[in-house]
């Protein structure tokens, strides 16, 4: 008897590992690893995924009960994935199941419908197979399930005349159109035309007609058009044999536009030295992570597309991830200007249907290069030779729930298991990634200039304080304004950034710039709404916002933050004739409407566009010659020790979208403390000595890339529950883990309450910590086994990409 190991889909079970199950006779040669079943599980029926298949087993055979149903005839998850997954959940102490199912389409998680295709001959099929086929290309699986026929099905499948695909039964729905297809035969279709009676002169009519178009695919409107007949006729003549329906499946085509192809560029010296670098580690199976550091406009994508050619050339396929937000149609449109119908882009933008048809495209190994967000990483190729992430310092590329992985660190576990080479692309490295190719863990590329040697755009600091002073109340500096007015009469475009991260969280006094700090921690107190107090979320200091600055005695004291709504109206105000376009949250709700607004400002049908994040990444547009950052400050005092490494990166990359063609640019950026480090630095897009110099911050207050830190965060309806069990945790780690370890902590968390829940968390501080993962997944197995009932909810996040 065969056994399968199955990871069923309970959620919170303390023990995570596979169970036993047998296989009925009937599914033996169907079952593989990597598809999904039916189990019984108490006296529910649940699913799960087979990992492993044996022949033996320690469960006794009274207490072993048998698979109910096999969901997937041909596997969702390759081998690799399965193994992947194992890694995954103990790295990031999650559970198995929630790992695999991360990797799978959502569509699949959702009600489907399997439908078998035909695609080859009727007669190259089993003779029990056939039936189904006679009048149509397309037959539910159920039916094979319901005449035992799933192992010549299968047969079927492995030879590809017959493939199977899930219809999603919901808006996701695979599209497809119905054509006629019109017999191959000759003489049958003669025969036909010969013995109809003279009477049905339409009907001989389509059939000479059918003669000449033997074996062809039409839509049925073009047939009636072309015989001047009606679907009745086409009916009658199909009754008699003369054709079929069958159905042509349409991928939804989320590009929606053509793209037009462009040749490849002949690369600068830099960009040649560093895709030689990256082909030869391909050429000789090395699973190398680069760090591609060019500055903004330098042409990293250009590297890309021609290691992604030479990828392809060798018959492997690529993996290009990008942060969602940059994922707009003008960055997937040049991959697909360049590879055409071999890319598939998978974003959170799509729906659930289109997505599906986009893993599908790779899933089948129809397309060569996936393009997309943070899950495209487990895209299931399974002949990898190049990993690419763009923009690796952004902190989207960290899941925050469960698992809580790092698209990084998945990527380079796949680049070890293809022997293949990975590509962390940015203009400002994540400290963590630049330390490790200053230490040569990370082979370093670096481009200097500009792809065509432009010079990068000339930055200017405005001293918001000062403005305040001369009486100018408004969020436009005189600079700025003038800057805008003389694009306006220039017809250039201006890009107006508003740093909206940390929204209203910080207290400022407007003529110091002072900026309210932890009395023992370097940090910025966050200003909580409800009680009007400050609070440091590192270590719990806390104290009521104060009416005069400490530092001045100015009572000019606010809260920070505007939102764009109010910065277009007073936009407006200023520049009537200006036409603006805002990209936020707000007006980027609806689908497309985002691409809709980057088109319109790229066919120049703007003079400004305000937004927030989402523009800092990715345009590339000539005419833009001014960018304006409204403030610079927001999100320097988060709370968060990477504050100073945020701004930097966000300054940098906006200041990139300014003069990338021949027009030379310009950046005016606002700030009411123009002297910190970051703005400085940003100033003079200078990126090492900013490493340098934030490298020596991190290192004074024991911080990545230092140490590691993780954070274990306790939450409950009861705030003294929450800190009850917060405590527990903080001595269970402290009495497991070595001196070596930090333990910060308990206290509570940035956001202290979340939805009706009081959360707690602990900051552990470490080097090398072996007993950390085995601390974790023990602290794990108490919480599922007693805490939770309890009400608690505890979560570990290693490597937090906020804090
Ligand atoms: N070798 C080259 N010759 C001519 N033009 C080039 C070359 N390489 C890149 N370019 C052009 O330079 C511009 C900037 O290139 P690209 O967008 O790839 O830079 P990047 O480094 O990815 O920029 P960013 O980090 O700012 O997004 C693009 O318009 C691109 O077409
Ligand atoms: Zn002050
Ligand atoms: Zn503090």
């Amino acid at each position: 008897m065969k056994i399968a190991e199955v990871i069923v889909d309970v959620s919170a079970y303390p023990v995570d590992r596979p169970f036993d199950y047998s296989i009925p006779e009937a599914l033996e040669e169907l079952i593989e690893c990597g598809c999904r079943v039916q189990v019984p599980f108490g006296n529910r029926n649940i699913l799960g995924f087979v990992v492993a298949i044996k022949n033996e087993t320690e469960v006794p055979l009274d207490k072993l009960k048998p698979i109910s149903t096999l969901l997937d005839i041909e596997p969702v998850l390759t081998g690799e994935m399965l193994e992947l997954a194992k890694w995954m959940k103990r790295e990031t102490i999650a559970y198995e199941i929630d790992c695999l199912q991360a990797m799978i389409p959502s569509a699949l998680r959702a009600k489907y419908e399997k439908m078998v295709l035909l695609e080859t001959d009727v007669e190259n099929l089993e003779e029990a197979l056939k039936p189904f086929f006679q009048h149509s290309t397309k037959v539910p699986y159920k039916e094979f399930e319901k005449h035992n026929l799933l192992i010549p099905l299968k047969k079927g499948l492995r030879e590809k005349h017959l493939s199977i695909e899930n219809v999603v039964k919901q808006k996701g729905q695979i599209k497809e159109i119905r054509k006629v297809k019109i017999s191959e035969d000759h003489k049958q279709l003669q025969k036909i035309h010969d013995n109809l009676s003279n009477r049905a002169k339409k009907q001989k009519q389509m059939l000479l007609w059918m003669q000449q178009h033997a074996g062809a695919i039409i839509e049925p409107e073009e047939i009636y058009k072309e015989t001047e007949s009606s679907p009745q006729v086409l009916h009658a003549v199909m009754e008699l044999g003369a054709a079929q329906f069958v159905f042509e499946e349409v991928y939804r085509n989320p590009f929606k536009k053509e793209v037009e192809k462009t040749d490849f560029l002949t690369l600068t010296d830099e960009q040649e030295k560093a895709l030689k670098a990256v082909v030869n580690a391909m050429d000789s199976h090395l699973p190398e992570t680069f760090l591609l550091h060019g500055v903004t406009g330098s042409g990293k994508t250009e590297i890309y597309l021609q290691a992604i050619q030479h990828c392809i050339q060798q018959g492997k396929e690529a993996i290009v991830l990008v942060p969602e937000i940059s994922l707009t149609p003008q960055m997937t449109n040049r991959f697909r200007s360049r590879f055409g119908e071999q890319v598939a882009v998978m974003h959170s933008g799509l729906s659930v249907g289109e997505k599906y048809d986009e893993w599908r495209k790779v899933h089948e190994k129809k397309v060569k290069v996936v393009v997309g967000a943070r899950s495209a990483v487990f895209a299931p190729f399974e002949n990898v030779g190049l990993i690419i992430l763009d923009e690796e310092h952004e902190s989207s590329y960290k899941q925050e729930d469960s698992p809580r992985y790092h698209a990084r660190d998945v990527a380079i576990w796949r680049s070890k298991y293809h022997q293949c080479p990975v590509i962390l692309g940015s203009a400002t490295p994540s400290l963590e990634s630049y330390a490790r190719a200053r230490k040569n863990v990370y082979k370093l590329l670096a481009l200097k200039e500009r792809a065509m040697k432009q010079p990068l755009p000339k930055v200017e600091i405005v001293d918001m304080r000062e403005e305040l002073k001369k009486g100018n109340r408004s969020m436009f500096s005189e600079k700025l304004v003038e800057g805008i007015k003389s694009r306006l009469e220039k017809k250039e475009q201006t890009v107006l950034f508003l740093n909206r991260r940390g929204y209203s969280s910080f207290v400022l006094c407007r003529d110091c710039g002072t900026v309210m700090q932890c009395e023992n921690c370097d940090i910025s107190l966050t200003y909580h709404r409800y009680n009007e107090r400050l609070k440091c979320h590192y270590c719990g200091f806390e104290q009521p916002v104060p009416t005069i600055c400490p530092e001045c005695g100015s009572d000019h004291i606010r809260y920070f933050g505007t939102g764009t709504q109010k910065v277009e109206e007073e936009l407006t105000k200023l520049f009537p004739e200006a036409r603006v376009l805002r990209m936020d949250v707000d007006t980027t709700k609806r689908k497309g409407s985002h691409e809709a607004i980057l088109e319109d400002f790229g066919a120049g049908k703007a003079d400004i566009l305000l937004g927030t994040q989402m523009i800092a990444k990715g345009l590339d547009f000539p005419n833009i010659t001014l960018v304006g950052v409204l403030s610079a400050d927001t999100s320097l005092h988060l709370p968060d020790f990477r504050s100073a490494e945020r701004t930097f990166q966000l300054l940098t990359q906006v200041s990139g979208r300014a003069g990338r063609a021949e027009k030379p640019g310009e950046v005016i950026i606002q700030t009411y403390t123009p002297e910190h480090y970051a703005i400085q630095f940003a100033k003079e897009q200078l990126y090492e000595p900013f490493y340098e110099r934030e490298m020596m911050m991190r290192h004074a207050a024991d911080y990545p890339p230092y140490y590691y830190i993780a954070l274990v965060q306790v939450s409950h309806e009861d705030l003294l529950v929450a800190a009850d069990y917060a405590k527990k945790c903080a001595d269970y780690l402290r009495s497991n883990l070595s001196f070596n370890a930090s333990i910060i902590g308990p206290t509570t968390a940035g956001i202290v309450r979340l939805q009706n829940r009081y959360r707690y968390q602990c900051l552990i501080k470490y080097k090398i910590e072996p007993n950390l993962i085995p601390t974790f997944l023990q602290l794990m197995k108490i919480y599922r086994t007693e805490w939770i009932k309890k009400g608690i909810v505890l979560t570990i996040d290693i490597n937090p990409s906020l804090i």
